[in-house]
């Protein structure tokens, strides 16, 4: 059976209403549309959008100014900026004809802000025929011939009237936007304490009632209160959003670039915003005004020395830009002090390289930590790209002096190169020159770039298995090239033992295995200097990794067990029934699932280990330590995602497979028209008593029919941006995006898993497990993935895509890593005590065993389950 489903519905996607191109709501704005300057005010609509609007409203009710004549005339200006035009325009007037005057201008769907009964049914239904002849969606407050709604049953009670009488006359739901009204809260008076969770509530109702409407408001009357303390007010619309979307609002005006992301809130203001908002406690606005006092100005401190730094000399600014990642001036900055100085290469020598220094040593000593770094270097490469066009015209010697050059690939037949990234990123803010060739590089390009380039250091970097035989094969050819540079070894597959035992005895010069970026800069520094370090540590490396062998030496093979042993010890499970056949068995391909929901199951943790910052989410982003990185680099991450979003940048494709198959020893065959064997290892270290020997194959029953799933899903479409990143020398949002690419891989794998669970297979169809759950893998089956502990062969990779079809569109390099990077793919064993497990070492006996299995000879096998050998 195959199928084509879209990913099941989730929860509606949020619009921000941009709200600055308003001139009662904007006195900046105002004073532009009076003075005529419609460049400047069209420049605000360019801000929004770029901030993050979806729709902008536009308003001209101003007793100075000709209402009709000024929209026409701001909303042409628009359609003619094709980067505006793009987002709706919401036409909001208290006069017909002003809007009239508008929606002859606009060229897409318009919205018209607003229709209301507060002059009874006839006059409201008179406006809606008027909007519904410009095919115009329409905001309609929640007003009446009483006045504004401000209890819940008012709110519910109006929309819902208005909502039939507009469906009476065949206005189509969706074009429907109610706005309840947004109250202040927190004013000190009573009846105003349930404003915020009376629209929350009525915002639940009214979506239950009114079935395909819009529900929407705007935010900055909630925190009137606290007008002068922006900190507090940008807090209380992000809780209040927090709570108001889940119930139903999916729309709202507010300034998109003055959203603060929930978990990022100080948790003491959120707490207390959360207090009054939902009405929680009799005190919360005595509370909530007592410490918004601690907050008052912090923004204004912040602002103060933000313009403050723009008037120091401009050594200080470039090395104040550096330290702070601020990329905003950096090339007016660089151009004015490359009128300074005689040469432009000294710009780079000088202030540049002191500024990165100054990264450097905070890094160094822990009081930085990589994001910030990687948005430093980003100032950085900014800064050199407006040089290098002045030091190419001077044609005179343009070599920067640096600590060295270093070499970086990621090997052949790999392709994941956040790691490396990193790692270059950070040598580079320490002076060295490093020369990324990128990914999939074969070896002769590698030698002939050190070279070419007189290296100082090459640095190779794998992700899978495979991987650590080409690394032996660099090695091997450096050793044949008589070099003798230092050979770096990082990723997350190699290990001091693989380099010790297998890469080092390849080549004669030194090799060193380097775990992660704050390390690398240690040991590049003391391989590039001249003193005693550089000697001291090739040494003791050298020696450390000799005493690795010699102990390796001893351990003989009285450690294993003969395979045949190691399986009559084999694990037999309690139960012994096989899985319930699938609901739905057969191939299910997944096209384009959902992102929101999958950003919703992102387990984050992993996120901040790829920045190299320990800590479990979400107690990170209160870390004393990496609290402040983290919550910084959270919120970007955020803002990404929100973008990937709305501008649809990624796709994530699916495919899942369940099959019947039949164990065959160690071997699980699938029972398709081919017969495929997917070939397993057992474990072969000795155990203690009563502990068995660990197969996959062991979770299938013999002799009778059993089942077997597998997947594979993949995030798609990252190109066009990682180019548009290059472009900027922008690697923060490189490594970023391609981090959150991988983050949205897996929690694809987690949800498809679910969905499988519940629905496909269908032998948990009432599980509901919250995400914490879910990343605790508190279900019931696994999904072990080829190249992990369980089932170490990443050449089964090849078999499992074989088998599902290429629904996901992931390929396979030769060395079987998958294209796109952000993939993950496994198989699936829905046996109750089915569980994870590492292989581990195996014998030679298992290797020849298992190479005749699998159809190819032992060398090739060999070469696959390298780590499993020594
Ligand atoms: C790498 S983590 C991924 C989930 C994590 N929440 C994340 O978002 O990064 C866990 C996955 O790795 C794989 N895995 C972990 N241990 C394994 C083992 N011993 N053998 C095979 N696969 C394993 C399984 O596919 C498992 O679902």
């Amino acid at each position: 059976m195959s199928e084509s489903a879209a990913a099941p519905p989730s929860g509606a996607r949020f619009v921000n209403i941009g709200e600055r191109t308003n001139v009662t709501g904007s006195a900046k704005f105002k004073k532009l549309i009076l003075a005529g300057d419609y460049d400047a005010a069209v420049a605000i609509a360019r801000d929004q959008v770029e901030n993050g609007a979806q729709i902008i409203d536009v308003n001209m009710d101003e007793a100075l100014l000709d209402g009709e004549l000024a929209m026409a005339t701001f909303l042409k200006r628009l359609a003619a900026e094709p980067d505006i035009a793009r987002v709706p325009v919401m036409v909001d007037s208290s006069k017909w004809s002003v809007i009239e005057a508008g929606l002859k201008c606009v060229s897409g769907k318009p919205i018209v802000n607003s229709i209301s009964m507060k002059e009874g049914e006839e006059a409201f239904l008179d406006a809606a025929r008027r909007v519904r002849a410009y095919g115009a969606a329409v905001v309609v407050m929640a007003f009446d011939e009483v006045g504004q709604a401000d209890t819940k049953e008012r709110k519910v009670d109006i929309c819902e009237r208005a909502y039939k009488l507009l469906t009476g006359i065949g206005f189509p739901a969706e074009d429907i936007i109610f706005d309840p009204n947004v109250f202040a809260v927190a004013t000190g008076i009573d009846e105003h304490r349930r404003y915020a969770i009376d629209f929350i509530e009525a915002a639940r109702e009214i979506r239950a009632r009114c079935p395909g409407v819009h529900i929407s408001g705007g935010l900055s009357n909630l925190s009137f209160s606290f007008r002068g303390n922006e900190p507090v007010r940008r807090a209380m619309h992000s809780v209040f959003l927090y709570h108001a979307i889940p119930a139903g609002m999916d729309m709202a005006i507010v300034n998109a670039g003055q959203l603060d992301v929930y978990d990022a809130i100080d948790p003491k203001l959120r707490e207390a915003c959360e207090d009054v908002i939902l009405d929680r406690r009799d005190d919360a606005t005595e509370r909530l005004i007592t410490l918004a006092e601690s907050f008052r100005g912090t923004d204004a401190v912040a602002e103060k020395q933000a313009a403050e730094w723009r008037g120091w000399p401009v050594r200080e600014r470039l090395a104040h830009a550096l330290v702070k990642g601020i990329d905003e001036f950096i090339v007016d900055d660089t151009e004015e002090a490359r009128t300074l100085f005689a040469r432009p290469i000294e710009v780079i020598e000088g202030p540049l390289m002191q500024g990165m220094n100054l990264v450097g040593d905070l890094f160094g000593s822990g009081k930085m930590f990589l994001p910030q770094v990687v948005k430093s270097a980003r100032v950085m490469k900014k800064s050199v790209a407006h040089l290098l066009p002045f030091i190419e015209a001077e044609k005179q010697d343009g070599e920067v002096h640096t600590k060295g050059r270093i070499v970086m690939a990621t090997v052949k037949g790999d392709v994941h190169d956040i790691g490396k990234n990193i790692v270059g990123v950070v040598l580079a803010c320490n002076g060295f020159e490093v020369i990324d060739l990128g990914v999939m590089v074969p070896w002769p390009k590698i030698l002939e770039a050190a070279n070419e380039n007189d290296a100082a250091i090459i640095g190779l970097s794998g992700l899978i298995t495979p991987s650590l035989d080409e690394m032996v094969t660099v090695a091997e050819e450096m050793e044949r090239a008589g070099m003798d540079l230092p050979l770096l070894i990082g990723g997350a597959t190699t290990s001091r033992a693989h380099t010790a035992l297998r890469i080092a005895p390849a080549y004669s010069g030194p090799v060193l295995h380097v775990l992660d970026a704050s390390r690398a800069v240690g040991v590049a520094a003391n391989l590039t200097s001249d003193g005693d370090g550089r000697a001291e540590l090739i040494n003791r490396t050298a020696n450390d990794y000799r005493a690795l062998r010699e102990s390796r030496e001893g351990r003989g093979s009285n450690e294993l067990a003969p395979l045949i042993e190691a399986r009559a010890n084999s694990f037999v499970p309690n139960d012994r029934e096989p899985s319930p056949r699938p609901a739905r068995p057969g191939t299910h391909v997944f096209d384009d699932w959902d992102l929101t929901e999958l950003i919703e199951c992102i387990d984050w943790t992993p996120f901040f280990r790829a920045w190299e910052l320990a800590g479990t989410y979400p107690a990170i982003l209160d870390d004393e330590v990496v609290g402040e990185s983290a919550r910084s680099l959270f919120a970007d991450a955020k803002l990404l995602l929100q973008k990937i979003v709305d501008e649809k940048w990624l796709r994530a494709r699916g495919t899942v497979g369940l099959w019947p198959v039949r164990r065959e020893g160690d071997d699980i065959v699938v029972l398709d028209e081919k017969r495929t064997r997917l070939p397993f290892l057992r474990q072969q270290v000795r155990k203690r008593q009563g502990r068995p020997n660990m197969c996959l194959a062991d979770f299938i029953m013999p002799q009778e029919e059993d089942w077997l799933g597998g997947f594979a899903v993949a995030i798609h479409g990252l190109e066009p941006y990682l180019q548009r990143f290059a472009a900027a020398h922008d690697d923060y949002n490189d490594i970023l995006l391609k981090a959150l690419a991988d983050r949205l891989a897996e929690a694809f794998a987690e949800r498809l898993h679910s969905h499988v669970r519940t629905t496909l297979w269908a032998y948990a169809p009432n599980e509901t497990l919250s995400n914490d759950e879910l990343i605790r893998e508190q279900y019931r089956g696994i999904r072990p993935a080829p190249g992990y502990p369980a089932c170490p062969d990443h050449s089964l990779k090849p078999l499992l895509l074989g088998l599902l079809g290429d629904g996901a569109g992931v390929e396979l390099t030769e060395n079987f890593a998958m294209l796109p990077t952000s993939a993950v793919s496994g198989f699936y064993f829905a046996h109750p005590e089915s569980s994870y497990f590492g292989v581990a070492r195996i014998g030679q006996d298992q290797l020849e065993e298992y190479a005749g299995r699998r159809g190819v000879d032992v060398e090739t096998a060999g070469r696959w389950l390298r780590p499993n050998l020594d």
